[in-house]
């Protein structure tokens, strides 16, 4: 398919189902990290900002509104937005690349992705109007209980940019199904796909202040949505920093939180895996796939001494014929990393890396071909000690860290040997072996032969400091829903806990 050439398209700031100005109109440059270049603006929110998109949620949400419509007719809108992003696919997709730096083909998978969510959670809102009113059975006749599921009310939504429009969606699409009302903050430097879906709202007339879209800095349009006392959750996914500062100024509120933060995830690698080339290619999967910024990547192999020599050389080959490119090029599998800070960032872990006594196996630097943007080689790392910091801390590039084991239990040692906890992964042919894999490893997702493939329908997210609750599947719709408990008196009795004035 032909590649579309798109400008960023230059958007306000999306409140009550219109574009708005902020309020103190500031913007901030968009920056393509293929050729570091300034290739439009998006708005800058601030908490004035906040403030009005807040008061459009909540009455969206109010008496009559959002909140109060069937599951059935707000699965018709998450149908009509999906099906508009569809329509919008290679447009979106080019925009994505040219914001984000991941190839197009991945975009465009990407925005695959979306769509089948929207078109998911749109089911799911349906089985809601069957589900919302569930009888709890008591061992008492004198009273009924049932469960009653409901809207949480206003939630904020908080977005990181390696996948732009897929996080923002695995928020938005629960959200909306719920019959939340919600204010989504993109991250500042991948946003445009967010904006977009902005417009596919209009165009499809989702009632004004159902979804708001606040583009910003952290502080200045984040860290005020967190702390307006009339939002009532916080849906976040980033960093662990910022995990931290999110749940620390929630807290001031008692609201509550969910947070997908990083990782550090291992893949545990075999000596009887059938082919060496599936398992190679499995391992550069998970680590190399989406410029290395996935923050479930397995950056850390753990591989049998047996084979490790073979393992590696083989890895090498693959590492080598990996092609980095302008991810707007056909068969790019590799582009630059989001940003500056970022391109310094990982830069520095592998120099460090170094200089503690690592081997760069491979890559390690910036391609010698491209002279212009944040583009960082597939970089391997050998001698690794678990003391070091490339062993312990997430470096969001691609960035593979290798050690060997001997035995079993020393796998599972090293493979837990991490403050992390969202993904991991274990190639072998022996599944009773994977089995207690599975059950050892301290993590919320577990592959089994393969790395990194994530659906909709299963569970997403982590435990230890990769943080708490679940996204996607029927766990996601749960994160926006108050339980609300109902019990009815339904006997003709007195209670007869008080003495009756009448009998004294
Ligand atoms: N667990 C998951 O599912 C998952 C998925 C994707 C990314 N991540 C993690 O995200 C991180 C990379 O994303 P990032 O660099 O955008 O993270 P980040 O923490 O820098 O930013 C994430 C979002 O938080 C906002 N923010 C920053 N400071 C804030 C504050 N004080 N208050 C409120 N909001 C604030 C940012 O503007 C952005 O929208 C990595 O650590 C990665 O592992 C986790
Ligand atoms: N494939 C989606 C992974 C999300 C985390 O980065
Ligand atoms: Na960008």
């Amino acid at each position: 398919m032909a590649i579309p050439n798109m400008q960023i398209p230059s958007r306000q700031l999306f409140i009550d189902g219109e574009w708005r100005e902020p309020v103190k109109k500031n913007r901030l440059p968009v920056i393509n990290p293929a050729t570091e270049e300034i290739i439009g603006y998006i708005p800058a929110a601030t908490a004035e900002d906040v403030d009005i998109a807040v008061k459009a949620a909540r009455r969206a949400h109010g008496r009559n509104g959002w909140g109060s419509t069937t599951g059935a007719q707000r699965a018709k809108f998450l149908r009509a937005i999906a099906a508009k992003v569809l329509e919008k696919r290679p447009e979106l997709a080019t925009l994505e690349t040219i914001d984000n730096g991941k190839p197009w083909f991945e975009a465009a998978s990407d925005i695959d992705d979306v769509v089948a969510c929207f078109e998911y959670y749109a089911d799911l809102a349906e089985a809601l109007d069957s589900k919302n009113k569930t009888e709890v059975k008591l061992h008492l006749d004198s009273f009924k209980t049932h469960v009653y599921k409901e809207p949480l009310g206003v939630v904020g939504l908080i977005t990181p940019w390696n996948y732009p429009l897929l996080m923002t969606t695995w928020k938005v699409a629960p959200a909306l199904a719920a019959g939340c009302a919600a204010v989504l903050k993109p991250s500042e430097l991948a946003s445009i796909t967010s904006l977009e879906l902005g417009e596919i709202c209009r165009e499809v007339g989702l009632p004004p202040g159902a979804l708001n879209i606040l583009t910003g800095l952290g502080h200045e349009a984040g860290s005020p949505l967190v702390s307006h006392p009339d939002v009532d959750k916080i849906a976040f996914t980033g960093s662990g920093p910022t995990g931290i500062k999110i749940m620390t100024a929630a807290a001031q509120l008692v609201k509550p939180v969910t947070l997908e933060l990083g990782g550090k995830s291992p893949i545990v690698v075999f000596d009887d895996i059938p082919n060496i080339d599936i398992a190679v290619e499995w391992t550069l999967f998970g680590c190399f796939w989406t410029n290395g910024q996935i923050c479930s990547a397995t950056s850390r192999l753990i591989i049998q001494d047996t084979i490790a020599s073979q393992f590696l050389d083989r890895l090498l080959e693959w590492t080598k014929n990996i092609k980095i490119s302008d991810p707007l090029e056909e068969d790019c599998k590799l582009g630059p990393v989001i940003s500056r800070g970022q391109y310094e960032k990982v830069l520095k872990l592998i120099s460090t890396a170094k200089n503690e006594g690592a081997t760069i196996l491979y890559g390690g630097e910036r391609p010698q071909h491209l002279k212009k943007g944040y583009y960082i080689q597939p970089t391997i790392i050998t001698d690794v000690d678990t003391s070091m910091e490339i062993w312990k801390e997430e470096v969001f590039g691609p960035v593979l860290c290798v050690k060997t084991f001997k035995t079993e239990e020393e796998a599972i040692e090293l493979a837990n040997d991490t403050k992390y906890g969202l993904g991991a992964a274990i190639l072998s042919k022996d599944l009773d072996r994977c089995e207690r894999f599975t059950k050892a490893f301290q993590s919320g997702i577990v592959w089994i032969n393969c790395s990194q493939p994530c659906f909709w329908q299963p569970p997403w997210g982590g435990k230890k400091r990769s943080g708490f609750g679940r996204e996607l599947g029927e766990w996601s719709l749960e994160n926006y829903l108050n339980i609300k408990q109902v019990t009815q008196y339904v006997s003709d009795e007195p209670w007869a806990f008080y003495k009756s004035p009448s009998k004294l």
